[in-house]
């Protein structure tokens, strides 16, 4: 098995491929949701943001505020960086284990939806493919104003908060231009699934996964028949 990390720009159609790739039975881990999980009320998470952060991040049914989070975060590296050492390893440790459970459901490659992919700069390191979905950015702005009712002047300034989805091409190994029509994206999703799926780049941890195994078999029967005997 391995892994193919997927990322774009806001509003790029990232749910628009993810959703055409599980519809064609693919393994997809969503990072976003599983952030979400992993600082849901009672989780060691969301203990240790309250002890740092205060009572004050919390909505009135204990759940953390994101945008106040996500506004002391924006204006200071510290905090943002304290936030990250809370929730970054859970997030992985859930990512690692949905991964081993698509290796033995048989998977051939498993996606990973993660939307700082390219800005992380180290996520990249772990995938054998990487996917960008991308959109031209006029029309990127038309869908986030159809799509959020935001300002133009509102939406631009979003889009210049981010890293221009343009600079991120030449980092991906592979590119779905949604900038077209539906129809379009699919053709493009449908051809990226082949290509991964024909890929023989799952071999090599199907073999060490059954040399393993093998490895173990035999050790026990071994020790089975040392004790036997
Ligand atoms: N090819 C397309 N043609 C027309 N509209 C589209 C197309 N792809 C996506 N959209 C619309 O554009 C908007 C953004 O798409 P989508 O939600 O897939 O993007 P996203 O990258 O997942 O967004 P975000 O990460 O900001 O949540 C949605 O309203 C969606 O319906």
């Amino acid at each position: 098995m391995f892994l193919v990390g997927l990322s774009g720009g806001i509003a790029s159609g990232k749910s628009t491929v993810v959703s055409i790739l599980r519809g064609l039975g693919c393994a997809v881990i969503d990072a976003d949701v599983i952030a979400r999980q992993v600082v849901q009320v009672g989780t060691p998470a969301h203990s240790q943001i309250i002890f740092h952060f205060g009572e004050e991040v919390l909505l009135k049914n204990g759940e953390l505020d994101r945008e106040k989070i996500g506004a002391i975060v924006f204006s200071n590296p510290e905090k943002r960086a304290l936030l990250n050492s809370i929730t970054h390893p859970p997030i992985r440790r859930a990512m690692l284990r949905q991964t081993l459970c698509y290796f033995f459901l048989g998977y051939k490659y498993v996606i990973l939806d993660i939307p700082l992919l390219f800005e992380s700069g180290t996520m990249t390191r772990y995938m054998k493919h990487t996917v960008l979905v991308y959109c031209d950015p006029q029309t990127q702005v038309e869908r986030l104003i159809r799509r959020s009712g935001l300002s133009r002047e509102d939406v631009q300034k979003r889009l210049a908060a981010q890293l221009p989805i343009d600079s991120k091409l030449p980092l991906a190994d592979h590119v779905i231009d949604n900038s077209g029509d539906r129809e379009s994206t699919r053709r493009q999703v449908l051809q990226l699934h082949h290509r991964l799926q024909s890929s023989l780049g799952y071999l090599p941890t199907r073999i060490a996964a059954l040399t393993v195994g093998a490895g173990l078999v035999v050790l026990m029967w071994s020790l089975i028949r040392r004790l036997w005997q």
